[in-house]
């Protein structure tokens, strides 16, 4: 039996894109209050009833959480340009190694925009 997984996480950050033109909103300094869904796909394990615990999930991403709320993304080492899609690649790239179940990533900027990311 093959299940998909799904646990929110919340930060409040602030940030700029510096590669934005000129007179565009975003390149000025303003903050999100970000959701990022994690989501864990594979067998259930029949002994347990679970794929993983959703207590894994958090000990996976909520010390990432931590480097990013309440802090400037852009001076963040790999943030230096934090859109969705960077931000994205860049949690990837550390849940990946801990929760090698992960199977996608959603970045909510704002409560119409989000990015999807499965690891390609
Ligand atoms: N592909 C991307 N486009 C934009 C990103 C991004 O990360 N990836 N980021 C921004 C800004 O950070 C902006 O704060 C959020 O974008 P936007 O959806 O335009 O925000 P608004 O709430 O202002 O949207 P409206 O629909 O215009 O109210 C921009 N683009
Ligand atoms: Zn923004």
């Amino acid at each position: 039996m093959i299940v998909e997984l799904v646990k929110e996480f919340r930060f409040e950050s602030a940030h700029r894109l510096p590669n934005v033109p000129e007179g565009h909103k975003c390149r000025r300094l303003h903050g999100h209050s970000y959701r990022v869904t994690v989501t864990v796909r594979g067998e259930v394990d029949p002994e347990m009833g679970w794929l993983v615990d959703y207590g894994d999930i958090k000990d996976a991403v909520k010390p990432l959480i931590e480097q990013l709320d309440h802090y400037f993304l852009n001076e963040i080492e790999g943030l230096e340009n934090p859109t969705s899609e960077v931000l994205a690649g860049w949690l990837w790239t550390r849940i990946k190694p801990v929760l090698p179940q992960l199977h996608a990533l959603q970045i909510h900027e704002t409560c119409e925009s989000s990015c999807i990311y499965r690891g390609e």
